[in-house]
């Protein structure tokens, strides 16, 4: 094993923010796509992935499935997940919440014939925009904790592009401070050029749906 390798189905999911942190970081890595089923299978026939699931990283002689304790491996090494526990239990509610919002944020992508995206509409939105605007403007940093950037922020802006991706930037309107969140991290030297660069995955589309659905049922 050698080099620092991220296995992944061929789009975002589970893998987009682990891509932006190893990126912000600044580990060299690969992206390992897999688009076949056999793929998938002959990690777990080899006892690669202890639950039979990705993602999975690749480091230092190590693999480390779970995308948290990926994300959160990575916010250590990395420095920003904080300078106590105090601290980093702050930054692990709010990082939680980025997650609970991205989830059915993904649904909007795979099911939308389920109404996902009325859902996400009427009752995600009203409950992570708000809470997150309130908080940026707590810290009055234009982070969510402390004044610098940490994995929160990560988990955040990552939402937010999905978000504006698929529903337009009208969708932050009334939510200034993450208006000027989303300006500010997106203008960020290291997460604009993960966004230009390699890593960036494109925007899921019916293609990707479809491989997805073929290589997991
Ligand atoms: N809690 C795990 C969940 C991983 C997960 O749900 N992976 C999906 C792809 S996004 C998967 O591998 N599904 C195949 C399966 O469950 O058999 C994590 O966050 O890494």
């Amino acid at each position: 094993m050698s080099g620092v390798k991220l296995v992944y189905f061929n789009g975002r999911g589970k893998a987009e923010l682990i891509r932006l942190a190893l990126a912000y970081i600044g580990l060299e890595f690969e992206d390992v796509y897999l688009k076949e089923k056999s793929e998938v299978e002959k990690l777990r026939s080899d006892g690669h992935l202890l639950f039979q699931q990705l993602p999975l990283l690749e480091i230092d002689g190590k693999r480390i499935v779970q995308s948290g304790a990926i994300l959160r491996y990575l916010a250590r090494r990395g420095g920003i997940y904080g300078n106590s526990n105090d601290e980093s239990t702050r930054i692990d509610e709010l990082f939680e919440g980025t997650r609970d919002f991205y989830g059915p944020l993904l649904g909007m992508v795979f099911r939308p014939e389920e109404d996902v995206l009325k859902d996400a509409k009427e009752k995600v939105l009203p409950r992570y925009l708000p809470a997150f605007n309130k908080v940026l403007e707590e810290t009055g940093s234009g982070y969510l904790v402390g004044k610098s950037l940490t994995i929160a922020d990560l988990g955040l802006i990552e939402t937010l592009l999905v978000l504006v991706e698929y529903l337009g930037d009208q969708i932050l309107t009334g939510y200034p401070q993450l208006q000027s969140f989303y300006k500010n991290m997106t203008s960020d030297e290291k997460i604009a050029s993960f966004l230009l660069g390699p890593h960036r995955h494109p925007k899921n589309d019916q293609t990707y749906v479809d491989t997805v659905k073929r290589i997991l049922y």
